[in-house]
């Protein structure tokens, strides 16, 4: 879509619309007329012929809700300034479905104009997108657009289907490695680029539809908090293949084709391509019960079932809840602590904790490493807690360090209060708690300590760098591969059965994150490029 609006600028030049009411219409596109009813001079007729009836709907809702007005019925005597049609039709199957002769003195465009004005909230020029009847070829289009707009369809998606690619002669040169431990192992994964987790979030085409998942992100987390996990994991979905997905949307059908997107969703991610806005979503907004349900899930320790609890209860504030609610104590400490913690601090800030955590754990054991991942290792300007990651490199030291070290850093008053005090998981240990730097106005602030045995090191750097999307896209790669991947291990020749797994896989050695990236033949991205 962006070319395309290049190519009309281009052709703003080189191309005079040769309708009169086209020009009109260009006369106030020049003005740069933008507001609520920038589409006031319209008066369309729509060709629904090839348009699915929901985009129809949703084209007409928004024409008259910035303006323009539409004739439902068509009449030549309407004075109408411009019939749209859907992108693929021709001239001459226009003439049909309209059963006119001539349509040279009227101004036939595309739809994907109206959507290009929709989308910029202006009139744009209509030039490039018209349909213009030459007097010696019927059917030819202006000869510069004529490539573009020849193009029958919105093009299909670029479908990934890694596993029908996948070479079952991988896994022999997998196990051939192993046995013979001489490289690090490495898979042919067909087309990796196609992954998110093979690209950079630096590059300017990674998600082009962040505009659209956005938004849909937002549906997730209201449904999440309604507790409608089906619809929560719907919009997830649609939101996984939409960051995959090379191009701008730029048609309905371009978002129904799409692996997972129904037609109501496409209506959804039409909808905003369009008009930049959601109207569920203000619904959900707007709602009461929503508003309280968000400002319940947001309190540490209690999900969308609590909050609804809550809710039922009577309580709408925050206020309430440490009044009134029977609180354990973890929602204890959230509802005390709720405004520190929903204020993400500067990684300066994060910068000093690391630096009260590492002093008080090489104090402990020398040669530890302390490392500070999440947000603030991907460089993000801002976090929401503080994620630290220990180890030692001689691989046994660690174990002494957990108890020791919160111990320390509880005896100078750092650690404030606990929200986990010790999870086991496997070799690793997770503290889950809250701190505050030493001084006047300091905000107490989320810290998470896990404590890691060094053999895990790297694929527990990996994980705790995230982002959580870029995790998700590297355990999808692997699932793909009959591997998995989690804080603790890059596995191979996992058998799963439905989302169970029936053989655990063996452990593919990863001391470090570039090995963890190597063996799954993704490029090594830094931690500022995981930013998904
Ligand atoms: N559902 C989750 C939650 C977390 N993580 C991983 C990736 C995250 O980057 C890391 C730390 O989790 P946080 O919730 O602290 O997320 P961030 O540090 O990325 O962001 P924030 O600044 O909000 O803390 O753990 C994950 O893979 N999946
Ligand atoms: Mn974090």
């Amino acid at each position: 879509m962006a070319t395309k609006r290049k190519r009309s600028s281009q052709s703003d030049r080189d191309n005079n619309c040769s309708k009169k009411k086209c020009s009109e219409i260009d006369q106030s596109c020049s003005d740069d007329l933008k507001s609520h009813d920038f589409l006031s001079t319209l008066n369309v007729y729509i060709l629904p012929a090839g348009i699915q009836k929901a985009r129809l709907s949703v084209l007409k809702a928004q024409i008259m809700r910035f303006g323009g007005n539409i004739q439902e019925v068509f009449d030549p005597g309407q004075n109408l300034s411009h019939v749209i049609v859907e992108d693929s039709m021709d001239l001459p199957r226009i003439k049909r479905i309209l059963k006119l002769d001539n349509i040279s003195d009227m101004c036939i465009v595309k739809t994907s104009w109206i959507s290009l004005c929709l989308r910029n909230k202006k009139m744009e020029k209509c030039d490039e997108y018209s349909l213009v009847e030459k007097l010696d070829d019927k059917q030819t289009f202006p000869s510069s657009t004529a490539e573009s707009f020849n193009k029958k369809a919105p093009e299909p998606s670029t479908k990934i289907d890694v596993a029908s690619d996948y070479e079952s002669s991988d896994e022999d040169e997998l196990h051939g490695d192993i046995a013979g431990n001489k490289k690090i192992m490495q898979l042919k994964f067909p087309q990796p680029e196609k992954w998110i987790c093979a690209q950079s979030s630096k590059n300017p085409k990674a998600n082009v539809n962040k505009y659209i998942t956005d938004k849909l992100e937002e549906m997730v987390k209201a449904y999440e908090s309604t507790n409608d996990k089906w619809r929560a994991l719907g919009y997830q979905k649609a939101i996984g293949t939409l960051r995959k997905h090379p191009k701008e949307i730029s048609s309905w059908e371009e978002a129904k084709s799409l692996p997972g997107i129904g037609a109501r969703l496409a209506d959804k991610i039409w909808e905003i391509a369009q008009s930049g806005e959601l109207r569920k979503l203000k619904e959900f907004e707007s709602s009461e019960e929503l508003q309280v349900l968000k400002l319940f899930t947001n309190v540490w320790g209690a999900g969308p079932h609590t909050a609804q609890l809550w809710y039922q209860q009577g309580f709408r504030t925050i206020a309430d809840l440490q009044q009134k609610a029977n609180l354990n104590h973890q929602q204890k400490v959230g509802v005390r602590l709720y405004d520190d913690f929903l204020n993400r601090m500067p990684r300066e800030e994060v910068a000093e904790i690391e630096t009260m955590v590492k002093d008080a754990a090489e104090s402990i054991q020398l040669g530890i490493i302390a490392q500070t991942c999440g947000s603030y290792r991907r460089g993000k300007p801002t976090c929401g807690d503080v994620d630290i990651l220990i180890t030692h490199p001689d691989g046994k030291s660690h174990r002494n360090v957990f108890h020791k070290l919160l111990a320390k850093l509880k005896e100078n008053g750092f650690l404030t209060d606990d929200l986990v005090s010790a999870e086991e998981t496997g070799n690793q240990k997770k503290y889950m708690g809250v701190c505050k730097l030493p001084g006047e106005n300091r905000k107490h602030r989320r810290i998470d300590i896990i404590v890691v045995p060094f053999n895990e090191y790297g694929c527990a750097l990996v994980y705790f760098t995230g982002s959580a999307h870029f995790n998700r896209s590297l355990r999808h790669l692997c699932k793909k591969q009959n591997m998995s991947l989690n804080e603790h291990a890059l596995k191979y020749g996992v058998v799963r059965k439905g989302a169970e797994k029936i053989h655990e896989g063996t452990i593919i050695p990863t001391p470090t994150e570039e090995s963890v990236f190597k063996t799954l033949n993704v490029p090594f991205r830094p931690p500022e490029e995981r930013d998904h």
